[in-house]
């Protein structure tokens, strides 16, 4: 993989940093500090995803229906198109289409009908990212699910996600019987990290003040002593909370203790597109105040 990134520069010193490999971001800074987690030992040849970020999770979330397909879906694991950025560009679009790559993996069948575009754009104190999808068949409707999956760098055993209380979320650390997550209830406004956790919480965007439904986004604050970043998520219902509590191959040591996942998405269930339809779904990050 060619170590090829696009950069974008804010009139206030913000910066943003994408490789074209997976549409990852792969650095976001304001005030001079970055804002995301990146593993030191990162795979960055294109042979796996980047561990940290913002890897986009698609068309599918966790395992695949076939096991020659990639957990969490080949768009964080193919290398994107973009139109070059000029001096002054806050934003960039990045598109993928069903490269040879991502049909060798569905052979003998055919991969799903998808023309997808990513638009990063660049704040002062925020970053968003637009994930858009249009089925490109022409008879066909075409289903999936979508995420993006924050590591949003915070010392782990500190923070607190909120508002996320009183929702079912499914807890992927225990399965039941049937291998399946197990559902349970969040008794509490807000959920702290402070062992290994993978929650899926179901519909949050109901959660906020005056929504109409789970069309509606999130908007919610990842907080800890010293800092906070708002996540805001337009027509992505669901949020999951992720941390390993412990090293991974391309994540070694105790680097775990330097972020947590909290990622808007809509993985439970899946997304309906006729042919022809575009849909659309982002998130806004926002530094909180005097960071
Ligand atoms: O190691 P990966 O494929 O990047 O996935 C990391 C984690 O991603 C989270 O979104 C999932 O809920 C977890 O189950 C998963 O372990």
């Amino acid at each position: 993989m060619s170590s090829e990134l696009i950069v974008l520069h804010h009139p206030s010193g913000s910066t943003v940093d994408i490789l074209p490999y997976g549409a990852t971001v792969v650095s976001w800074k304001t005030a001079g500090q970055e804002r995301l987690f990146v593993s030191k030992d990162a795979i960055r040849d294109g042979s796996k995803p980047v561990r940290g970020g913002i890897p986009i999770v698609f068309p599918w979330f966790g395992a695949a229906s076939q096991p020659q397909l990639p957990q969490h879906g080949f768009a964080r694991s193919s290398v994107w198109s973009y139109a070059p950025v000029k001096d002054g560009d806050v934003s960039v679009t990045l598109t993928l289409e069903p490269t040879e790559l991502i049909q060798s993996l569905y052979k003998p069948s055919t991969p799903p009908p998808f023309h997808l575009s990513l638009v990063v754009t660049l704040g002062e104190f925020d970053l968003s990212t637009e994930l858009q999808v249009r089925n490109t068949s022409a008879s066909e409707s075409f289903e999936f699910q979508g995420l993006f999956h924050n590591y949003i760098r915070a010392p782990v055993d500190q923070i607190r996600v909120s508002p996320l209380g009183y929702l079912t979320y499914f807890d992927k650390t225990v399965l039941t019987e049937d291998k399946q997550p197990t559902p349970r209830i969040h008794d509490q406004d807000e959920v702290q990290v402070k062992k290994f956790t993978d929650s899926v919480y179901e519909n949050a965007a109901k959660v906020k003040e005056g929504a109409q439904g789970p069309q509606d986004g999130w908007h919610g604050k990842v907080t800890w002593p010293g800092g906070s970043i708002s996540v805001d998520s337009a027509n992505l219902k669901d949020i999951v909370v992720w941390n390993p509590y412990a090293e991974l191959g391309d994540m070694k040591g105790e680097q775990w203790r330097d972020f947590v996942c909290c990622e808007p998405g809509h993985v439970r269930g899946f997304v309906k597109i006729a042919p022809g339809e575009t849909w659309a779904g982002s998130q806004k990050l926002t530094v909180g105040n005097a960071q």
